[in-house]
């Protein structure tokens, strides 16, 4: 038989949670991490949301845990997120199932497919600055990023135009997700409660919206079943004749993918933001990237998916942001029955845990990690596969990163073309469990004269 990784499991219940809660918040949890590997090596247990745990690093072990059969190792989120979310979104589901509403889901969110959004997208982006950035000197990035994060979903998922409806959903949806990451107690007037409530709200405008795509969908059989997500799933049918999904299916991933594409990709934005702001050279390549784009285009004519295809630079860019700062720290994992790895036992029950910085603020893959260079990326194969893990790998690699991609190169296009911007605070962050900019990134703006 093979012992139990190294590590202690700390005080019952408790455990290292608070531990790595508090190292989070003040933005030194790689170092907390970086210690345990230091004392224990690359796999060792401890406790984390009240489970034992193992923790497991590097390459190898990335590889194991994204590419391990769902009979070996099955998705495991806190509690709190299936209360919220409920038991049937991906979150949830393993095997069959979760392929099955996978492929669903991707089939709106392949590229292929994201392609003809690339318009609505763009309108968003132009009438969100029009609305928050012109004509102010100064803007608070994080909080609008999440506006504009926001009101993109709402059109290409929900087919949702801005007005009551969309701001609504936008206040339940905040209560809901604030909830997602509090203490789950039940009790009058706690974050957790408020949070179940606001699902609860959320769920039923979501269902109102898909009763009414359901209606327009059968009035309209000619109509176009891709305009929206939300169409696009209540249009697939099974081999059978039958609904690919059911209701509760569509619904609870509506929601998810609202709650995994909301503070991603707006963080991911406004860190680019920062970065572009304190590294000069950077800036420079990525503005005479986005000028000659510009500059080929005429007045007012919209992007197209080819002048995405040029915007190389800019996504190195963002990939060496979320390299450094990605905006999921990291997630866990369960082992379904007895596995064995690297010479020790994980036993069934346990939880596993693995943490993207790690591997990515790895000297031996990324010589002088703490340097923000995009170039690293600028060839493919200098990057050796499970070692940029800011979207996951494997089966339950992110859906939404093509998504995420197209929106982030046209807000970025938009902005270094219309804008300059300057820090006005220090450009310190902290998690909770997101990072975080100080004082959510104030900058101070000036508009550019057209080209
Ligand atoms: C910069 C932006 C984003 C980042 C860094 C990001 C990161 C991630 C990561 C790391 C995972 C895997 C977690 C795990 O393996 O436990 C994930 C899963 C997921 N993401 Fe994203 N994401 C982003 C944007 C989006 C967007 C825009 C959408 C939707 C439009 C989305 C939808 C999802 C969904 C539905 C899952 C669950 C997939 C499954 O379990 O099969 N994400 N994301």
């Amino acid at each position: 038989t093979k012992n139990l990784p190294p590590g202690s499991l700390g005080i019952p219940i408790i455990g290292q949670t608070l531990a790595l809660l508090s190292a989070m918040r003040a933005n030194t949890a790689e170092k907390w991490l970086e210690q345990r590997i230091k004392k224990y090596g690359p796999i060792s247990k401890l406790s984390l949301f009240g489970k034992p745990t193992v923790f497991l690093h590097g390459q190898v072990a990335n590889k194991f845990i994204f590419t391990s059969s769902g009979s070996a190792i099955a998705n495991q989120q806190p509690k709190s997120i299936q209360m919220i979310i409920g038991d049937r979104s991906l979150l949830e589901l393993n095997g069959d199932d979760h392929r099955r509403v996978r492929n669903a889901f991707m089939l709106f969110l392949k590229p292929e497919s994201l392609k003809q959004y690339v318009g609505k997208m763009e309108e968003e982006i132009r009438m969100h600055l029009e609305m928050h950035w012109l004509g102010k000197q100064q803007v608070t990035v994080l909080p609008l990023m999440k506006i504009l994060t926001f009101n993109i979903m709402c059109s290409l998922l929900f087919g949702l135009e801005r007005g009551t409806r969309s701001k609504n959903l936008v206040e339940g949806f905040q209560q809901m997700i604030d909830g997602i990451w509090s203490v789950p107690v039940n009790l009058p007037f706690t974050r957790y409660n408020r949070s179940l409530k606001a699902s609860k709200r959320v769920e039923d405008m979501v269902k109102q919206l898909i009763h009414e795509k359901r209606v327009e969908l059968k009035e309209k059989c000619a109509s176009d079943p891709h305009q929206d997500l939300i169409t696009c799933l209540l249009s697939l049918r099974n081999e059978d004749g039958e609904d690919e999904l059911s209701e509760k299916e569509i619904m609870q991933n509506v929601m998810l993918v609202m709650i995994a594409g909301y503070d991603t990709s707006s963080i991911l934005i406004t860190f680019i933001i920062r970065f572009l702001a304190i590294e000069p050279s950077n800036y420079a390549a990525v503005l005479q990237e986005q000028e000659e784009i510009a500059r080929s285009k005429k007045s007012g004519e919209f992007l197209t998916w080819e002048d995405l295809a040029k915007m190389k630079y800019t996504w190195r860019v963002a990939m060496e942001t979320l390299r450094i700062v990605p905006p999921i720290f990291g997630s866990t994992r369960i082992a379904v029955k007895d596995i064995e790895y690297g010479g020790y036992l994980i036993p069934k029950g346990w939880q596993i845990f693995w943490a993207s910085s790690m591997t990515q603020m790895d000297n031996a893959i990324y010589p002088e990690p703490t340097k923000f260079d995009p170039n690293r990326f600028e060839n493919k194969s200098s990057v050796p596969p499970y070692c940029f893990v800011a979207f996951g790998g494997g089966t339950r690699m992110c859906p939404g990163n093509e998504f995420a991609r197209i929106e982030t190169l046209i807000t970025i296009h938009y902005l270094v073309t219309r804008f300059t911007w300057k820090l006005c605070a220090d450009n310190s962050f902290s998690r909770n469990p997101f990072p975080v900019p100080a004082q959510g990134l104030p900058v101070q703006i000036m508009q550019k004269r057209p080209l």
